[in-house]
């Protein structure tokens, strides 16, 4: 586990799992893992979001977020980092085109839970990120239907590969995503934090 600039080296596949992780847990080291395996990815970073820029209740602190996700991510093939607040990007879209600018030799790839793809058409310039790096969506319970009937899956359902063909999707020029089903997790930060597992 590193925090600041992971290595990756040239010609490595590294999905990008951004989010709040407020808090972390168990759904997104499903999903990390699936990720890995599903994609056939060399590694997966965790960017631990300054901010969503669309949710206007400000998260935990940086640090407390990043050291619960280490804690709970424990894998030698992840690493959990605060890469945005180094950057200085906020939005993914900018987040993606300066890592591509400072790995130019590393493949990206940025995953998703099925919820954001079904909200994806708010991000900004999210058709941009879509035509910058694949993108691999993974399951969430009960989120398969809205995802699948998205703006965005639809504006994108020409670029879509099948499921079977998840391997392939790092190898595909984008525009190029997938959703892979199989087990999930329905756990969600929201229910942790009303549980009060979670303080803010
Ligand atoms: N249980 C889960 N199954 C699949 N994807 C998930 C799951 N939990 C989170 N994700 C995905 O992980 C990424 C980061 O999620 P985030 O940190 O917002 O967690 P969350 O549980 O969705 O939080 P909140 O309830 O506060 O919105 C997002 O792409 C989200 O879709
Ligand atoms: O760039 C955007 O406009 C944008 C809007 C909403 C969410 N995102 C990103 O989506 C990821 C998941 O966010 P969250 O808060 O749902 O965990 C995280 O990396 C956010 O920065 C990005």
């Amino acid at each position: 586990m590193r925090i600041g600039y992971p290595r990756a080296a040239d010609g490595q596949i590294v999905g990008l799992l951004g989010g709040s992780f407020d808090p972390p847990h168990a759904g997104h080291v499903h999903i990390t893992r699936q990720a890995l395996k599903r994609f056939g990815l060399d590694r997966v970073w965790w960017l631990v979001s300054p901010g969503n820029p669309l949710k206007a209740d400000a998260p935990a602190s940086l640090p407390r977020r990043v050291a619960a996700s280490q804690q709970i991510m424990d894998h030698p093939r992840v690493d959990v980092t605060d890469i945005e607040t180094r950057l200085g990007t906020r939005y993914t879209a900018e987040t993606i085109k300066a890592l591509q600018v400072r790995y130019p030799r590393v493949q990206f790839v940025w995953l998703m839970g099925a919820d954001n793809l079904a909200s994806f058409h708010k991000w900004d310039d999210w058709q941009g990120i879509a035509r910058a790096v694949p993108i691999g969506v993974l399951a969430r319970p009960g989120e398969q239907v809205r995802a699948g009937k998205s703006p965005a899956a639809r504006m994108f359902a020409g670029a879509r590969l099948e499921e079977g063909a998840a391997s392939a999707l790092p190898h595909t020029p984008p525009p190029a995503w997938t959703m892979v089903t199989g087990p999930m997790v329905d756990l969600s930060s929201t229910a942790i934090r009303r549980a009060g597992l979670w303080e803010r």
